[in-house]
């Protein structure tokens, strides 16, 4: 037994509630697979050893449950499990494990398969099982043993409504364990998952040029940081991945599309003798990402290197014994990770280096004493140099790799603001500031065509913004084409419906400016007007003054008479100023 399954074990079979803590790769799985199988073969071989022993399990009841956060990890910890019930005795009722995450059947096809085949065993991810155990024909009273492995992640932000719900359901007297290499981030969440006195386990590592006091990474993992310009990074990577030593890397990378990008482009134009490349994601299908783990898990060629291009999504519990390579092409966002994705390397035992790149002239250096205070000592490896011929070589063949499809260029688009995004999302935002990023540099890197507008744009002095952002000759936008035929088509026609609309949109603008004059032209009339009525004014100033002339004695009279006309007048003023007031109104 591993130290940790030596601590564990004794006490989870038997009657105690544990939390186990103990580094990557210590054999966690078999540390709780065994009391779980204990008890469920118990309950089940000794229905007929006497009077009070307990009731055969009913149709619809299972006696275990193990929660995983991903769908990748919950079909390995079946396979665990699996391995070890091949060897039951022939003459021993079965023993079976039941795979429940999300796509690969339906929740009936799941409910159907758990009835009939009376599995005892489940393994799934948070939200399956939610879902299973909502059916009426689920049970779950004789449940004896729950286990969460990744107990951190499943009681973070993500997964804890879920998971919570899901403790509620079981019975109060069973047994959980909580298993993880980081449980301490767990926190306060550990009370909310109705152990009763648990006891805590955990195993450290020994080795001081890896860890601090906390020893919280193995002794056969070394762990490497390295200063690159951002320029260099991909450049750095292929460097790294050609010219070292190893037979199984892992690369992680920040998001998903970033992944899908850089496989194509790493598979497009790299040498596929030397490197064969496997790229897993949480954006393909499960069907796809267990075929592509167990594709690459199963790779044994001598001849290539074998590199998993992945995401988070293969970040905890994946064990994969050959992997001797971990490249970090970013930190991850959450610090926590950082420990876990390490951890796919230096295995049981086995010698692994993992790497994480860090780009120069921002703060990211004082990431190094981040993780010092989290446990980890990280030692300086030299970034590779990276030959002249070699990089415009390889620029060169991006840049044309990327004209000869508009739908690689967007795509190179998407990882970028994607990873501006991802970079934007770092939990230790004053070590990854978005003021000191090098914008420029890492839109190169990533083979850009041309800077795309984004609200990060402000960070990026004026001067340094090249004409019309393009990061070399600038392309015609309108010619460059698919190289699917069908989207080029609609593109091309799309283009000329937006030609049309543009030449309408100027007619339109055309006749409102028409329009527009014929206003001015009234405002003109309107002060012809003005000058009309004045030249009334006078005349009707030149009458008043021959009307009292010719009889002062009628003076009243006359008075009378003018104030109808200025009554009058004024009518005529509000007329012909509502008339005015009519033809704005049109307008
Ligand atoms: N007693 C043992 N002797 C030798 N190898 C073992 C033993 N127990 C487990 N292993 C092997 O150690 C490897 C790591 O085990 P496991 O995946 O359980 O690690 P873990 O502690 O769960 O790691 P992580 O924290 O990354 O999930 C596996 O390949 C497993 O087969």
């Amino acid at each position: 037994m591993t130290p940790v399954q030596a601590s564990a074990i004794p006490l989870f079979s038997q009657n105690k509630d544990v939390v186990v803590e103990a580094v990557t790769g210590s054999g966690k799985t078999l540390a709780y697979a065994i009391p779980v199988l204990q008890k469920v073969s118990t309950r089940m071989y000794s229905v007929s050893e006497g009077d009070d022993a307990p009731e055969p399990v009913k149709k619809g009841h299972m006696l275990a449950m193990v929660i995983a956060p991903t769908r990748e990890l919950a079909s390995q910890i079946q396979s665990v499990f699996d391995l070890i019930l091949k060897y039951l005795p022939d003459d021993k009722k079965n023993i079976s494990t039941q795979l429940l995450v999300g796509s690969l059947t339906s929740v009936r096809q799941d409910i159907e398969l758990f009835v009939d085949n009376r599995h005892q065993i489940l393994i799934g991810t948070p939200g399956r099982l939610l879902d299973f155990m909502k059916s009426k024909y689920v049970h779950t009273s004789s449940l004896e043993i729950a286990v969460l492995d990744e107990a951190d992640k499943l009681l973070d932000l993500s997964f804890e409504t879920d998971v919570v719900l899901i403790l509620k359901q079981l019975p109060k007297q069973r047994r959980t364990g909580l298993f993880s290499a980081t449980i301490s981030t767990a926190g306060d969440s550990i009370f909310r998952t109705g152990m009763n006195n648990p006891v805590k386990v955990v195993v450290k590592s020994k080795n001081p040029a890896v860890t601090t006091g906390s020893g919280s990474a193995p002794a056969s993992l070394s762990i490497k940081y390295m200063m690159i310009n951002s320029e260099d990074k991909i450049l750095s990577l292929i460097e790294l991945l050609t010219q070292y030593h190893y037979k199984k890397a892992i690369v992680y990378f920040p998001t998903c599309t970033s992944v899908k990008y850089f496989y194509n482009v790493f598979h497009n134009l790299l040498l596929k003798n030397l490197l064969l490349f496997y790229s897993l994601h949480g954006q393909l299908q499960t069907k796809a990402r267990l075929k592509t783990l167990e594709a690459f898990t199963n790779d044994n060629s001598l001849v290539n290197k074998s590199v998993l291009m992945t995401t988070d999504v293969a970040a905890r519990g994946i064990d994969i014994p050959d992997v001797d390579l971990v490249i970090q092409l970013d930190p991850p966002t959450d610090p926590a990770v950082f420990l876990h994705r390490c951890g796919r390397t230096g295995r049981a035992n086995k010698v692994g280096r993992a790497i994480v790149m860090l780009n120069n002239n921002t703060r990211e250096e004082d990431y190094i004493g981040f993780m010092e205070v989290k446990g980890l000592i990280l030692s300086e490896e030299t970034a590779p140099k990276i030959p002249k011929d070699f990089r415009i070589n390889f620029n060169t063949k991006l840049r044309q790799y990327l004209l000869d499809d508009r739908a690689r260029h967007e795509l190179s688009i998407k990882a970028y603001v994607g990873f501006m995004k991802y970079y934007s999302k770092h939990v230790a935002s004053s070590i990854f500031r978005l003021q000191s990023f090098d914008y420029l540099g890492m839109a190169k890197s990533y083979g850009l065509l041309r800077l795309p507008k984004m609200p990060e744009t402000k960070y990026i002095p004026n001067e340094l913004i090249p004409e019309g952002g393009w990061l070399g000759d600038p392309v015609d936008l309108d010619n460059y084409a698919y190289a699917d035929k069908q989207k080029e088509t609609v593109r091309v026609e799309n283009l000329e419906a937006d030609k049309l609309k543009m030449i309408n949109d100027a007619k339109k603008r055309k006749e409102l400016k028409k329009k527009n004059e014929a206003w001015s032209t009234k405002v003109e009339s309107k002060e012809t007007k003005q000058e009309r009525r004045e030249k009334m004014k006078r005349k009707r100033d030149a009458i008043e003054k021959q009307i009292l002339e010719k009889d002062s004695s009628d003076e009243e009279e006359v008075k009378e008479d003018w104030k109808d006309i200025v009554r009058s007048n004024k009518k005529k003023k509000t007329t012909s100023s509502s008339g005015m007031q009519g033809s704005f109104d049109d307008l």
